[in-house]
């Protein structure tokens, strides 16, 4: 991470941060103040877009945490659990942690009641003080029993792979739609957790659970009653506010698919090259990081193929092994991009230590957002960087591929001509007489169709080309007879 703010040594600095970043979500200024008192109080976090209404509940956040992870090794090989933990301990330091040990325990299961044996939990708490962390990262999900029974016997914060993913697309999300997308997904994950945190934080306060007091209570009802009616509120209004800023970027779609522009979409898991591949293919800038989940929102851009024809291409989020559900679901709406696309560019990263389980968990998400019919184009990208070996075994076990480097530009013009063959071709053929005062139809017909040959007259502009239906009705009146 770059961003100075997910460095700062001062917590209320990146809490104010924070809270600017969701201004427009709404928040009336006064709650701000008197949520800032809370946090400065109790050394955490609240829920970012909602501690105003919820008091009780704390959304942990990992950022400026000095961290320890653990890992159950249930399944696979000593290599795989700890290229997982090397995932986990990216994940913790794109969320701005420091990560100060790891810790894996080879265990059939996960323990029910302490996520690690209660025996090497102990031991954890040993290496926590000794190392002195602050916070203990899991890599799973964890039950809420789970994580307060094993706060309780580390005596440090307890966060588990979940929450740190989610924590990172808060802090990564610029769109309205995507703020609103991951605090949506920020409370489906707290809403079964409120009884336990709320039980634990009471207890730290020195018990009686009404400390902080400020909700409004119905009759009768019970704190944690009123904060889930509030999340559910707040659910149900971000539900809505996503819903309508879905329907104007269908709008946007629904034009681009009328003057069928054939569409793609680069998908693939995070850190892979998709940002640096449009960048490349395209010309843009978009953000490129050495950093998880660099990119939130969906960038559209225009290209053209070598030929000349136009195409959109949308850079997407990245995925990641057990990318929570919560998320998923969250982003659908955007994932859908995917889903509608002519062709999906599988951005594979060729140096990673193990491609083929990527390639599997985005698989995955794209059989989630039902865009497994999507036409797919694997790219194996970082060629300049992988082993020769590395790349014949994935290119053999992916034979619809293309070996490329987004850095270098090697294999961009072959990965072009494969594009280019796999778009849709447009209905209708038109031959047409422009005359120049016209002329802003030329360049739609170099916009949205395929230009077949053009000519210069004195008449106008001679074209022959491939539209979509709607544009060539409105060449006809030019038809050449
Ligand atoms: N060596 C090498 N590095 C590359 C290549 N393409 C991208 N990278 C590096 O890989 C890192 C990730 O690149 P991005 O383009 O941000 O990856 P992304 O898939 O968009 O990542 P997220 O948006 O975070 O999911 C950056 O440090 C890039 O400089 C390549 O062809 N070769
Ligand atoms: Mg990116």
């Amino acid at each position: 991470m770059t961003s100075a703010a997910h460095h700062s040594p001062h917590p209320a600095k990146a809490d104010a941060l924070m809270d600017d970043a969701h201004a427009d979500l709404g928040v009336d200024a006064e709650a701000d103040g008197r949520r800032l008192d809370r946090a400065a109080l109790r050394r955490v976090a609240g829920l970012s877009t909602e501690r105003a209404d919820v008091t009780e509940v704390e959304y942990r956040q990992v950022r400026l945490e000095r961290v320890v992870l653990v890992g159950v090794w249930t399944s696979g090989t000593a290599d795989e659990a700890e290229r997982s933990l090397a995932e986990l301990a990216a994940l913790a330091e794109t969320a701005g942690a420091v990560v100060l040990d790891g810790v894996i325990q080879r265990r059939d299961r996960p323990d029910p009641a302490t996520y690690i044996g209660s025996g090497k939990a102990r031991e954890l708490r040993d290496i926590v003080q000794e190392v002195g962390a602050d916070t203990v990262i899991c890599d799973g999900e964890l039950s809420p029993a789970q994580l307060v029974r094993l706060e309780e016997v580390v005596d440090a914060k307890v966060v588990d792979r979940t929450a740190l993913i989610l924590d990172i697309f808060a802090q990564h999300a610029t769109s309205r739609e995507g703020k609103a997308q991951v605090a949506l997904a920020q409370m489906q994950y707290m809403l079964p957790r409120l009884r336990g945190w709320g039980q634990s934080l009471s207890r730290q306060m020195g018990g009686g659970a009404g400390g902080g007091g400020m909700a409004t209570r119905g009759p009768g009802e019970t704190k944690i009653e009123t904060d889930r009616r509030r999340i559910h509120e707040r659910m149900a209004r971000l539900r809505r506010e996503i819903a309508e800023m879905k329907s104007g970027r269908e709008l946007k779609r629904r034009d681009r698919r009328r003057n069928s522009v054939p569409s793609v979409a680069i998908a693939g898991y995070t850190n892979a090259g998709k940002s640096s591949l449009l960048n490349r293919l395209t010309g843009a800038s978009v953000l490129v990081q050495n950093a998880l989940f660099a990119t939130l929102d969906p960038t559209v851009r225009r290209a053209t193929t070598p030929s000349g024809r136009s195409y959109t291409i949308t850079d997407t989020v990245g995925f990641v092994r057990h990318l929570p559900h919560h998320l998923v679901e969250a982003f659908r709406s955007t994932l859908e991009e995917v889903a509608e696309a002519d062709l999906l560019l599988h951005v594979v990263d060729g140096a990673h230590p193990a491609p083929l389980e990527q390639l599997a968990s985005v698989r995955a998400v794209i059989r989630d957002v039902d865009a497994a019919g999507v036409p797919e184009l694997v790219v194996i990208n970082k060629a300049d960087a992988a082993t020769p070996a590395a790349l014949a075994a994935l290119a053999e076990a992916e034979p619809h591929h293309v070996v490329v480097s987004a850095r270098t530009g090697q294999g961009i013009d072959t990965l072009r001509q494969l594009l280019e063959a796999a778009l849709p071709h447009r209905e209708v053929q038109v031959d047409v007489l422009i005359p120049y005062v016209a002329g802003s139809l030329v360049a739609r017909v170099h916009a949205d169709g395929d230009v077949l040959a053009e000519e210069h007259t004195a008449d106008g502009t001679l074209l022959r080309a491939r539209v979509a239906p709607d544009l060539a009705a409105e060449l006809s009146a030019y038809a050449r007879t």
